[in-house]
């Protein structure tokens, strides 16, 4: 699914030149994109792992009655940057990142609950002489954890205003809104940090004052800790890190994530395919028998219907993997999971943007940029469009539901083993990719593991329904219009009954005279579709897909779906709705794929055709917004050709070995 461009981008550079511009910096996870949610309305991507977000954003806040410019940074540990994401957070302080004013202010966004980890980078701040604010965010958290903070005497040693507040529950917001709005007003220059080291021949003596000094402020202003919360955090760590009850937890973690992915989806999923074949049988009622009539069933209602009926998928899917970012689990499974990727070529960092990648390819290319070394990033991008994105659920979905009609649990087998599959192509490829074209060893993981947390139900759901408006929206637009091309190639030139084939009219004028009135009319829209552009289209790709087990309709669907891959579901069905079968008054889509006959008589969507349709699906490049991201982050067209040239062989060879052991093995 592409994702759309960011609303807090959109701001004129003209109007944000002219306006106060103030900065969120921090350490990673911190809370930053939260509080700029807070602050400006949006709903920017937030997560409790470090470097959720690894571009700037922007947007206009009123401050006192005045606009202003608000920046959401990506995380950083220092102002020396080690990693393309920390790289862009530093420029932007400088002033050296295109069309991003420098900012005029900040706002230093302090974890409460690990203040001795955020200081350092709060002195390096404060020596910017910028005017500053600190935000001591997640204080509901320290409060539940038992921290406390000396607030006024940490203010006195920082030299500069502290806000207490909390981006969760919306505490001390307020406040801070007022406490900026001064800064802009009053600009003062804080004080000069009491840290800094005099000694100019040695590069680590400076970094050793600013931790002292980081220690001695944070045993000065912290008045009490939760030994209790820290003993629970070792705990389940130690679970959670173990090699072995490690893994075993992640196993069980994903299987428990995608048991209630697939099968609660499933009820949601039948009420609305029930819905659409209704709807579609009322339009067919209500409106005369004619082009308009099959424009709205088929094109309209059959395309747009065949995608919608996978929406509580898609809901499930997203509010799922955000419940499990937010826990905080995300950093230990990489932990877990570093060793295994190191083996196969990836690094450890790769792990948050693999699990990314099973929404949408395209942001997690984007935070490859957490990753420091080059060769680890690329090798990382190349691989990550193999993992089963969400648009490809609807295909899977669609396959595991012609194959195993009535059996929940088989089909989510099938369809956690297209996910195991992209993810064993990926660590196959990457291995390639380290044995050949980029050799080298990953650097070992060092990451830092963030509190455990109660996943914020609230943010859960405005993710979910913000992804399910993208899909609806999706639906409703590119679908659409694709449906709509495929039903006019599907309906024009129409052959009139009596320019068919005499064999064809024998055999309909035989069906009408035993009463079989369905039947002849089936028969009919049969031989006017392999008749029409998209039939002479699919037979003259056809011969491509052939080895694969894909009829000419398939071909030609498969075909439609290389801009974007879920496409391939409308197209089937409104090439399969058209030609119809006739076997039921209502049919539902996939009732009438089930139906669907192929040359020799026998199911179009057999068990071997499926197989390697899903084989297909899984493997294949077919997604041109990831092409660009792709092209993008890497700076150069080679990548991401390099990327659609071996996935497209990938895609075919495996495709075809699966039909033809499928084929072996049934006798086919
Ligand atoms: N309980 C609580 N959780 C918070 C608060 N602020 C942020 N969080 C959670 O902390 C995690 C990190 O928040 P983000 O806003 O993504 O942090 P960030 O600083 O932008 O992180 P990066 O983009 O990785 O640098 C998320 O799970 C948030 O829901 C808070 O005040 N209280
Ligand atoms: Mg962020």
């Amino acid at each position: 699914m592409s994702t759309k461009p960011d609303p807090a981008l959109t701001l004129p550079v003209v109007d944000q030149a002219a306006l106060p511009c103030v900065a969120l910096l921090g350490n990673p996870n911190a809370g930053k994109t939260s509080l700029f949610n807070r602050l400006t309305g949006l709903r920017a991507h937030t997560a409790n792992f470090p470097g959720t977000t690894v571009e700037h954003r922007r947007a206009r806040i009123e401050l006192g009655g005045a606009p202003a410019t608000l920046i959401d940074l990506p995380g950083v540990y220092s102002l020396e940057p080690s990693s393309p994401d920390e790289a862009v957070a530093v420029a932007v302080l400088r002033g050296e990142e295109a069309r991003v004013p420098r900012p005029d202010a900040l706002v230093v966004v302090v974890d409460s609950t690990n203040l001795e980890r955020n200081l350092p980078l709060v002195s390096q701040a404060l020596e910017l002489g910028l005017p500053t604010i600190v935000a001591l965010n997640l204080t509901d958290l320290a409060d539940r954890l038992g921290v406390r903070i000396d607030l006024r005497k940490l203010s006195q040693e920082l030299g500069c205003t502290l806000v207490a507040v909390s981006a969760r529950t919306g505490s001390g917001i307020p406040e801070l809104q007022s406490a900026i709005t001064a800064l802009l007003a009053e600009r003062p220059v804080p004080v000069s940090a009491p840290h800094s080291c005099a000694c100019t021949t040695c590069g680590g003596c400076g970094y050793t004052a600013r931790f002292h000094w980081a220690e001695g402020v944070t045993r000065a202003s912290v008045v009490e800790t939760s030994p209790r919360a820290a003993a629970m955090t070792d705990a389940l760590d130690t679970l959670f890190t173990h090699p072995v009850i490690g893994l075993g937890a992640f196993a069980l973690v994903m299987t428990g994530f995608f048991v209630l992915v697939f099968w609660v989806a499933q009820f949601p999923m039948a009420w609305m395919d029930a819905a659409f074949a209704w709807a579609g049988g009322w339009t067919q009622q209500v409106m005369p028998p004619g082009v308009m009539q099959s424009f709205v069933a088929d094109g309209v209602i059959g395309g747009v219907g065949g995608m919608l009926i996978f929406l509580p998928q898609i809901c499930l899917l997203f509010f799922a993997l955000a419940l499990l970012e937010d826990s905080g689990y995300l950093s230990r499974a990489s932990l877990v999971m570093d060793k295994l990727m190191r083996r196969v070529g990836l690094p450890g960092k790769a792990f948050v943007p693999m699990l990314s990648a099973h929404a949408c390819a395209i942001p997690a290319i984007m935070a490859s940029r957490v990753i420091e070394d080059r060769r680890d990033r690329l090798v990382t991008i190349m691989v990550l469009p193999l993992l089963t994105c969400s648009a490809r659920v609807p295909v899977y979905a669609l396959m595991v539901g012609l194959l195993f009609p009535g059996s929940p649990l088989t089909q989510a087998a099938v369809f956690a083993g297209c996910y195991a599959l992209g993810a064993a192509a990926a660590f196959g490829m990457a291995w390639v990719f380290r044995k050949t074209i980029l050799k080298g060893q990953p650097r070992p993981l060092v990451i830092e593991l963030p509190n455990y947390r109660r996943p914020s139900l609230r943010d859960a759901l405005l993710v979910t329904m913000d992804r399910a408006w993208a899909f609806i929206r999706n639906a409703g637009t590119t679908i659409l219009l694709i449906c709509l091309v495929m039903w006019a190639l599907a309906t024009f030139p129409r052959t009139p009954e009596s320019e068919l084939p005499s064999e064809v009219q024998a055999q309909v004028a035989q069906l009408r005279q035993q009463g079989d009135d369905p039947a002849a009319q089936a028969l009919i829209g049969q031989a006017q579709l392999e008749r029409s552009f998209a039939g002479a289209i699919g037979r003259f790709v056809q011969p491509v897909f052939d080895p694969l087990g894909f009829d000419w309709r398939m071909s030609i669907g498969v075909v439609s779906s290389f801009a974007a891959r879920e496409a391939i579901v409308s197209s089937l069905s409104v090439l399969y709705g058209m030609g119809d079968d006739g076997a039921d008054d209502q049919p539902s889509l996939l009732a009438k794929m089930r139906a669907a006959r192929g040359p020799g008589g026998g199911p179009a969507f057999n068990v071997p055709t499926c197989l390697s349709l899903l084989v297909f699906y899984v493997l294949a490049m077919q997604c041109l917004p990831t092409q660009a991201v792709t092209w993008r982050e890497t700076g150069t067209w080679t990548w991401p050709a390099l990327q659609l040239a071996y996935m497209s062989v990938l895609a075919y060879v495996a495709a075809w070995g699966t039909h033809a052991a499928a084929s072996a093995l049934l006798g086919a």
